[in-house]
Formats: structure tokens, C-alpha cells, sequence
């Protein structure tokens, strides 16, 4: 036996003896989280407690000798957080659907494999299946970087007694997508309104003959692309190719390279608990001078930085808006009691949608390339 093949061997039995050991150290974790899941079950809490995954991923990054990058770390953790979570109760999570939309895919990257992902096929069935709780979560998107908000997200809110749990953001590369591979040829190009604005220079440029026709979602998208063949095409995730047996006739086509998508993660109850990074806020301003200028002074005066602040139509009351406001600090904690109550008695309406842990930056399904 040559000397390599002997340290080789040396190393496997290392390698046999960790994994047992790591073995051994899972289950009794699985059996902790377990435990953790019979306390609330019987306080009635809930599972998913994104702040404390947080702070177990921040603790072990900082604890890291680094050998294993940080972004390795946070996709191994994301299945013990994931399988964690499905120990102490099987969880559904609807999503903008079918299978291998963006959303799909953030959701997976965030919440792991153990999750049951079930697909809607509009926002409006997700903020319905959440609010009425056929789903123990959801994911949606809210907005992107190059074109702002997805305003059907920040509607549904008013429409909906949902709730934000977390959110993150996912880095969005978008692919054409057709079973032909010849750009001249294409005369259609399908995708979610979002993408189509996303991409709109590059279809001018490369495929000036192309109608473009919005659709539901992504992957709705490149499942009408392969039903239709020749002379039409979708934008998507390149992922789509496996799915729905596409060619990615162009990779990175959005108009600038850091494409960035927010996602929420929602649930129909609440958050309660330990200290979060940021609350959002719904409110409509009664018809007055300086009505908005007092909520923001108060939040001036309180020292609390805003990270949004955007107004929406309100339906049915032509040049009347709502407003959806980032506000960096957890207002949920009693020592925001009164500013609450302030707050409150200076809108017209207002709602907590909830305090959350700023999210993290995800580069794509399975292990990331955030650290290389
Ligand atoms: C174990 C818990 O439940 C879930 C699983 C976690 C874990 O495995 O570390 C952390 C937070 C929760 O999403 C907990 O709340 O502490």
C-alpha cells in the first residue's frame, strides 16, 4: 500500500468517526428542538422563529475557524434549521407558483427542503391561503431593485389580515428562455410583468420584433413558451430549462447586473417575542395640511430611521393613498408603547404588519456564491 493510499485511508476512518459523532449531535439537537416544539405547542406559539435562526447562524459565523466558508454554513444550517422546524410541526408554505419561480426558489433558499411548498397561482391565492390559514406561511415578493415595488404585494395587505414573519433579499439573473434557440425567430416573450420591465432594454436591443405579453408568474411564463414552441419564449430563472424542457437561449439579461429582489415571508397571526430589526407599517393620513409631516416628525423626534416609505392608491377612493413604511426598529417592544399610540392617534388607520430580523442576501439556491 503506497503511502497516500494508506493516509487516505486514515482520513476516511477520521472522516467515519466525525460523521458519527455529528450524527449523534443532530439527534440530540432534533431532540431539543423537539421539546422546544411541545412548549409551543402548549402555549399555542409559533414555530418559525426567524430572529432566533438568526442569532443561532450570526453566533456560529462569528465562532467559525472558517475552514467552512460562511456561505457553506448557511446552507447546511438552513436543512438542520429546516428539518428543526418540520420536528416540531410540519409547515406549509404557499408561493407565487407553479414550481420554479423566483419566490419558489427564495422560499427554498430561506426556509430549506423540509418545508411543504405548496403553489398558488396568484399573489391574491397566497395572501387568501395565509389569511385564512390553509397555509402556515407564505412567500411573496415586494419589491426589486430596479423597478420598485410589486404593487399587487403592498395592495393585498389592505385586503388581507396577514402578518410579515421575515424577509430576504435574492439576487435575481434572468435567462430567455425557448424550445428554439434562434432569437430572430422569436415573436412572443412571455413572463411576470416585473421581469418583462426588468429585461425591457435588452428586448429592445436583441428581439425588436417581439410582443411581449405579461403574465402570471415566471414559470407560468416558460410553461406557455414550451406548450406554444417555435416563435415564442419566456424569461425566467435559467432553472427553468429542467422543468419545462426549455433551451436558455440568453443568461443575465435583466438591464444591470445587481438585480435584487425583497421577499417577505408572511403568516396569518402576529409575531410576538424577542427583539427584531425593523417593523412595517400600513396607515392612511387624515385630508390635512402637515398630516404626514407629524408622523414623520414623530419618528424624527424618536430618532427612528425610515427604510421605506411609499404611497399607494387607495381603491375605490379616487386621490386618496396609503401608506407602506419601514421603520428600523422593533416597535413591538413596550418601550414603543406610547410612540405606538401616538403614531396611532395621528393616522386616519394604522397597522402593525409586523417586526422582523433585517433578511439576509441569497445568490441562489443550494450553495451560494456569497463568500467566494
Ligand atoms: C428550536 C426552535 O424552533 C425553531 C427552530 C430553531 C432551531 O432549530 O434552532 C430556531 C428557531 C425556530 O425557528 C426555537 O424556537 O428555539
Amino acid at each position: 500500500m503506497s503511502a497516500s493510499t494508506q493516509r487516505l485511508t486514515e482520513i476516511r476512518t477520521q472522516i467515519d468517526d466525525l460523521d458519527e459523532q455529528l450524527l449523534g449531535l443532530l439527534n440530540r439537537r432534533a431532540s431539543l428542538s423537539r421539546e422546544v416544539g411541545q412548549l409551543k405547542s402548549d402555549s399555542l406559539d409559533i414555530v418559525f422563529k426567524p430572529f432566533r435562526e438568526k442569532e443561532v447562524l450570526n453566533r456560529l459565523n462569528a465562532l467559525s475557524p472558517g475552514i467552512l466558508p460562511e456561505d457553506h454554513l448557511r446552507a447546511i444550517y438552513r436543512e438542520i434549521l429546516s428539518s428543526s422546524r418540520r420536528l416540531q410541526q410540519p409547515q406549509t408554505v404557499a408561493y407565487l407558483g407553479p414550481e420554479g419561480t423566483f419566490t419558489h426558489l427564495a422560499g427554498l433558499e430561506y426556509l430549506g427542503r423540509s418545508m411543504d411548498f405548496s403553489p398558488c397561482p396568484t399573489l391574491h391565492d397566497v395572501f387568501l391561503t395565509v389569511a385564512s390559514r390553509k397555509a402556515d406561511l407564505g412567500v411573496i415578493p415586494l419589491e426589486n431593485s430596479l423597478q420598485g415595488s410589486v404593487g399587487q404585494s403592498l395592495d393585498l395587505f389592505l385586503q388581507y389580515n396577514v402578518y410579515i414573519h421575515a424577509e430576504l433579499f435574492s439576487r435575481i439573473s434572468h435567462a430567455l428562455l425557448a424550445t428554439n434557440a434562434d432569437l430572430a425567430s422569436v415573436r412572443t416573450v412571455y413572463s411576470h410583468p416585473q421581469a418583462l420591465a426588468q429585461c425591457s432594454g435588452w428586448l429592445r436591443t436583441n428581439v425588436p420584433q417581439a410582443v411581449v405579453v405579461p403574465t402570471e408568474s415566471t414559470a407560468a411564463a416558460a410553461a406557455q413558451a414550451e406548450r406554444e414552441g417555435k416563435g415564442s419564449a419566456a424569461i425566467g430563472h435559467p432553472r427553468l430549462v429542467e422543468r419545462y424542457g426549455l433551451k436558455a437561449v440568453a443568461l443575465d439579461i435583466q438591464d444591470l447586473p445587481d438585480n435584487w429582489t425583497r421577499f417577505l415571508v408572511i403568516g396569518p397571526t402576529p409575531t410576538v417575542g424577542s427583539s427584531r430589526d425593523k417593523t412595517s407599517l400600513l396607515f392612511t393620513t387624515p385630508d390635512r395640511p402637515g398630516a404626514l409631516a407629524a408622523i414623520l416628525n414623530l419618528l424624527a423626534d424618536q430618532g427612528l430611521n425610515l427604510t421605506k416609505l411609499e404611497s399607494r392608491p387607495l381603491k375605490g377612493e379616487k386621490w386618496k393613498y396609503v401608506f407602506f413604511m419601514d421603520v428600523e426598529c422593533d416597535l413591538s417592544q413596550e418601550q414603543y408603547e406610547n410612540t405606538i399610540k401616538h403614531l396611532t392617534s395621528l393616522c386616519h388607520t394604522m397597522r402593525v404588519l409586523g417586526s422582523y430580523p433585517t433578511g439576509p442576501h441569497l445568490y441562489g439556491a443550494g450553495i451560494t456564491q456569497e463568500s467566494s
